[in-house]
């Protein structure tokens, strides 16, 4: 634990060793002024006493009040830079963390969300990214005043009698034991409620979010959602509340006995002032001092198994999402440099092969994809047909390279896939899957999201953005391409129909040119005539490229070069229109039945 947590403060302090360094200096400056302050008390009070014994109080008087007074200046404004270092370092800190974690985030396989106890932890993580972030600014913080406050309260009161220190040792004891047990049970706590922590702020998010308004109004799902979240929550809580009404009665123990022992110390001190064997002076000090290592004792023990045991269960999470990180890369991201400094040596697109791939998401027993056997070449289109479920999304996945966790081979131009970096693959692929991200942001970035490297390029976005047939739905916006799409965020954003945005993501898709299109059900939400529309002109916008077309829709078949038919994770059918109406198998049942579809359509119209 000490280890990792060195190595975090490390990372932490790197962020900013000036500040760092000089908030080190100013904690030891505010130690040594409550010392201090606790001596001038002594010499007011041995002043006090001598003017009593002789009945006319001395101008020395002047001197304790004076360094009183220039103690608690000097105390108070190191406190107030003390606290702007820390401020300045923990801002640079937490920029560094939260950085790394969104780096990670991004580069972690797509595997891993589909797993539960991943999914947990990256929750954790990302929820406390703040908190963690400031561990080693308020814990070593805190660490460092105590030490300092120990060293110095031990020195002086190591004058008088170095006894009284072993004494104070022994409620040290007391207070490590009482602290290890509840944040033992504190820790076990939090395992076991995570999952529960997280399913209520999921059904707060279904009662509150704009996205599930309609559905649970329409539905009428808002009680059943408030019950779940209901009885979700009060479990989790009630565990809770149970634990902290017991972690309080502990501390009230360890206040009992800490109180005790220094009040038993008191009393003697104030016996040896009777019998006269310490001066009063000397009592106000050491009593002083007495309290001071009490409380820094209790400080430096509270830290260190309390704060720091339970602090290290969110720099251990950290770490198991992230890995440990080197002040190299970390340095590396905080200047924008990818770490992957691959350069793209794979020339054009030529091949896509799978051999034998199989796949089965994270938990699941069955397989998604199986065995499969196919071949992608360059200037290809490929229509892929198959029932709900088949495979065919979690195919066009495997082929971009955003599913990793495979059996068999996927090359792309004979290098196996997961050997490509990412930043380098994914500039090859122009993708429009069904589920998308709609940006708050405008419609122009929207698009140029697509491709990261051209954001800036007007003209590739204005390419784009005519391919996907954008112009009509821009033509009716306020502020045409810079309208903000989506009201959430923007007082001025507005929203858009299924259909325009599906034009926006086959936009995106378009975006840069990519070498390989992959699209999926591109027209789900797209109205006929505009569907008709975009068939018509598909050949002409893919041109030379490559795609892979998923679609219910027969018309995208009839104008692929080759037609792959799935079912049960199988690709069953490969090959052209005519190859496979021959065979007569799904694909021409499904061919027939569509056609018969559309020449009824087209009887009734007539
Ligand atoms: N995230 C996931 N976790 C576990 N199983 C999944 C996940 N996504 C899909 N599956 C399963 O994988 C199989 C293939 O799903 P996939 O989405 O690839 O099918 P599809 O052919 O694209 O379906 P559709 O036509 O409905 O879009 C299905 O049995 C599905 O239940």
């Amino acid at each position: 634990m000490f280890r990792r947590l060195m190595h975090f403060c490390k990372i932490t302090v790197s962020a900013s060793p000036i500040f760092f360094s000089l908030n080190m200096i100013a904690l030891f400056i505010i130690a040594l002024s409550q010392l201090g302050i606790g001596y001038s008390f002594k010499l007011a009070t041995d002043v006090l006493m001598d003017a009593q014994a002789s009945g006319q109080v001395s101008v020395k008087i002047a001197f304790p009040i004076l360094l009183f007074f220039l103690l608690i200046c000097i105390g108070g404004n190191t406190g107030n830079f003390e606290k702007m270092m820390i401020t300045a370092y923990s801002h640079k800190a937490k920029r560094i963390f939260a950085k790394y974690f969104l780096h990670k985030s991004y580069s972690t396989k797509q595997d891993a969300f589909y797993e539960s106890k991943f999914y947990d932890q990256y929750a954790f993580v990302k929820n406390n990214i703040d908190h963690t972030a400031n561990i080693a600014v308020t814990v070593f913080n805190k660490l460092t005043l105590s030490i300092y406050r120990v060293i110095l309260a031990v020195g002086a009161i190591s004058y008088f009698n170095p006894l009284i220190v072993v004494y104070m040792s022994l409620l040290a004891f007391i207070l490590i034991g009482i602290n290890q047990y509840v944040v033992k049970k504190r820790i076990a706590l939090q395992e076991t409620y995570i999952n529960d922590e997280r399913q209520a702020k999921y059904y707060m998010e279904l009662l509150s979010s704009r996205t599930h308004a309609k559905e649970l109004r329409l539905f009428g799902l808002q009680e059943r959602f408030l019950k779940k979240w209901a009885s979700t929550y009060s479990g989790y809580m009630k565990g809770k509340y149970q634990f902290e009404v017991k972690a309080i009665g502990l501390g009230k123990v360890a206040g009992i006995a800490q109180m005790a022992m220094t009040y038993g110390l008191s009393v003697y001190f104030l016996m040896l002032v009777a019998n006269g064997s310490l001066a009063v002076g000397d009592f106000v000090f050491l009593n002083g001092m007495m309290m001071t290592l009490t409380s820094a004792i209790s400080s430096v023990i509270n830290v260190l198994t309390k704060d720091l045991a339970e602090n290290d269960k969110y720099v251990e999470k950290y770490e198991g999402f992230t890995g440990r990180t080197s002040l190299h890369q970390l340095k590396a991201i905080d200047d924008y440099q990818l770490l992957s400094e691959a350069e793209g040596k794979l020339g054009d697109f030529e091949i896509l092969e799978f051999i034998n791939v199989s796949y089965k998401y994270p938990g699941s027993e069955n397989y998604a994809v199986k065995g499969v056997n196919l071949t992608l070449r360059r200037g290809e289109v490929v229509s892929l047909l198959g029932y709900n479920g088949s495979g065919k999304t979690t195919l066009s996945k495997l082929m971009c390279g955003l599913l990793e966790d495979y059996e068999g081979e996927i090359l792309f131009n004979g290098v196996e896939l997961r050997k490509v970096p990412k930043e380098i693959l994914y500039r090859y692929f122009g993708i429009g899957f069904q589920e998308f991200s709609r940006y708050s942001m405008s419609l122009k970035e929207n698009v140029a999201v697509g491709m990261i490297e051209a954001f800036e390029e007007e003209y590739a976005i204005q390419k784009a953005i005519s391919k996907g047939n954008l112009e009509e739905v821009i033509r009716k916006l306020p502020k045409g391409i810079d309208t903000i799409l989506g009201k959430e965020y923007s007082k001025e954003g507005q929203d858009l129909s299924g259909g325009q945005w599906q034009r926006i993501i086959l936009s995106r898709a378009y975006m840069g040119e990519p070498d390989v299109l992959i699209l999926d059900e591109p027209t789900a939400s797209i109205d006929p005539l505009e569907e008709m529309r975009m068939l018509g002109q598909f050949g002409e916008i893919i041109g030379d490229k490559t795609a892979l077309i998923i679609s219910h829709r027969i018309g995208f078949a009839r104008m692929a070069d080759r037609i792959c038919m799935m079912e049960e994770g199988k690709i069953v059918e490969d090959g052209t229109h005519e190859i496979l109406m021959a065979r007569k198998g799904y694909y021409y049942t499904l061919f027939t039945a569509q056609q018969a579809l559309y020449e009824e359509e087209e009887v009734c119209y007539a």
